[in-house]
């Protein structure tokens, strides 16, 4: 204690002396010979320590957006720091070159050369990595005063580059979910999960119309290689779809085929789990480009009925604003699809013209969309049975995953088919029966009621003497009068 004491009492003295000499120089040195003294103390400075400091922080602007230069240089560095740095952090990637990746750990530096200069002492550029109190994190870049034009040039622009090619390489789709809002705050929490996207639906495997699926196919290709015609026609480089039909139809699907064929992320947003817009518009904020932004039972999503009425029409305005407003232009790149079992139900603001750009039907199994499943299923192209599978899909709604989970064999899918449409068959019966039944007690109820009144009528006429006929000349009689 009494050592701290001391230390103390020794510090205090010390600034007290500095801020002495301080008054004394400002007070008596005159302003020429002080701008003098100052310069040669920076020259002094900069020969003592002659290094230029960069820093990377990971979050821009008023929305914390992510910095891209950030990311790049943490994918650039973790092909650099497993052969120098002391603290890494490893990254289970599946299906990747590269099972395991490593990366810089929290308050690490790493030295990297480039172009030769790796010969300067005492280190030619290092970049560490400091999470601050407020866990502000950043990269920062230090080199020699002597390299300034390269390195802040040529070499940023190697990183960028290169780390951006990296995360090419390595590239894992990912489907992302949005947190609860109760986990937000600070600057590290991100507003999405992920996990890595595998589905391995394709279009190959997408059971339906040919026709169809050729249309749909084309669209979204066209779509990701339309930059310039975007630009050129002054529009956002976004396309909206709305995938309808019953469940089990292969919305899901869908999107998932596109997602794998465009190489997109997926971020499935819960808007139920948005509380209002400005967390809506952080959420979008914070994608990335090259994704399908997927708001599956969109119905359901946005309830316009009842108590909910009013944040829900707030978050309705909020993703209309994204699709089409101003809001639409930041991040690019983005196809935005609804799902809904029910698109009669939908608000006709969200779903018209123009701001879904094809409203695409998944409905009940076809032959065509038969013909895939058998292929792909069975490896079979054609069959004597396939005749009777056409006829009976005619006469039955069946969904694609009724379909494809009783495709073991033709015959058992004939089997299924039939008992399914037994099934229809005496549904539809007993629910015609029961209409039949309620109609009918409706027509008694109603000629109970037709009774109960003429007999309350009878009774008011042999009670009160008032016969309605002549009460109603009575009436007429007063009138005249008046
Ligand atoms: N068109 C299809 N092509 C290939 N498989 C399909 C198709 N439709 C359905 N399936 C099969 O049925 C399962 C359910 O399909 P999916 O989840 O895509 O349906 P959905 O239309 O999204 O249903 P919901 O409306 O309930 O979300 C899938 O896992 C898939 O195996
Ligand atoms: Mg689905």
């Amino acid at each position: 204690m009494m050592m701290m004491g001391e230390t103390w009492s020794q510090l205090g003295s010390l600034i007290a002396t500095a801020m002495f000499l301080w008054a004394m120089f400002d007070k008596y040195f005159p302003h020429h010979l002080r701008s003098l003294i100052l310069s040669h103390t920076k020259n002094l400075t900069s020969f003592v320590y002659p290094y230029i400091q960069i820093k990377f922080p990971e979050f821009t602007g008023e929305y914390f957006k992510r910095s891209e230069a950030y990311a790049a240089i943490e994918t650039y560095l973790s092909s650099k720091s497993s052969n120098e740095a002391k603290n890494l952090k490893a990254v289970v990637v599946k299906d990747s070159n590269q099972p395991v990746q490593l990366s810089m750990d929290e308050n690490e530096e790493v030295t990297d050369e480039f172009e030769g200069m790796k010969k300067i002492p005492p280190r030619t550029q290092s970049f560490s990595f400091y999470p601050e109190m407020e866990e502000k994190r950043y990269y920062k870049l230090t080199f020699h005063k002597s390299h300034r034009e390269t390195l802040c040039g040529k070499y940023i622009n190697h990183v960028l580059q290169e780390g951006k090619a990296i995360t090419v390489r390595n590239r894992q789709r990912k489907l992302c979910i949005n947190n609860p809002s109760q986990n937000w705050g600070g600057y590290r929490s991100t507003k999405w999960s992920h996990v890595t996207f595998e589905h391995p639906a394709s279009f190959d495997t997408l059971a339906m119309d040919s026709k169809k699926k050729e249309e749909i196919i084309n669209d979204p290709i066209k779509f990701s290689e339309g930059k310039e015609y975007y630009a050129k026609i002054g529009k956002a480089w976004k396309r909206g779809y709305l995938l309808y039909g019953p469940p089990g139809t292969g919305k899901s699907s869908m999107i998932a085929a596109m997602a794998n064929y465009l190489n997109y992320d997926i971020y499935d947003l819960e808007l139920t789990m948005v509380k209002d817009n400005t967390e809506l518009r952080r959420l979008l904020i914070e994608m990335t480009s090259r994704c399908i932004i997927v708001i599956e039972d969109i119905d359901c999503s946005l309830d316009l009925t009842g108590e909910e009425e009013s944040s829900s029409k707030v978050i309705l305005s909020g993703l209309l604003n994204f699709i089409d407003g101003l809001w639409s232009t930041c991040g690019g790149e983005r196809i935005i699809v609804f799902t809904t079992n029910y698109v009669d139900k939908l608000d006709p603001t969200l779903v018209r013209r123009g701001r879904m750009d094809m409203h695409i039907e998944m409905s009940y199994c076809g032959f065509d969309a038969f013909k895939v499943f058998a292929k792909n299923y069975l490896d079979v192209d054609s069959h004597e049975l396939f005749e009777t599978i056409d006829d009976l899909l005619k006469e039955i709604d069946m969904t694609l995953a009724d379909v494809a989970e009783n495709l073991t064999c033709l015959k058992k899918l004939i089997e299924a088919i039939k008992t399914a449409k037994e099934e229809a068959t005496k549904k539809a019966e007993e629910e015609a029966r029961l209409k039949a039944e309620k109609e009918e007690k409706e027509k008694q109820e109603a000629t109970q009621e037709d009774v109960k009144v003429d007999e309350s009528l009878a009774k008011d006429v042999k009670e009160n003497g008032v016969d309605v006929v002549k009460d109603d000349k009575t009436l007429g009689k007063e009138v005249k009068e008046s």
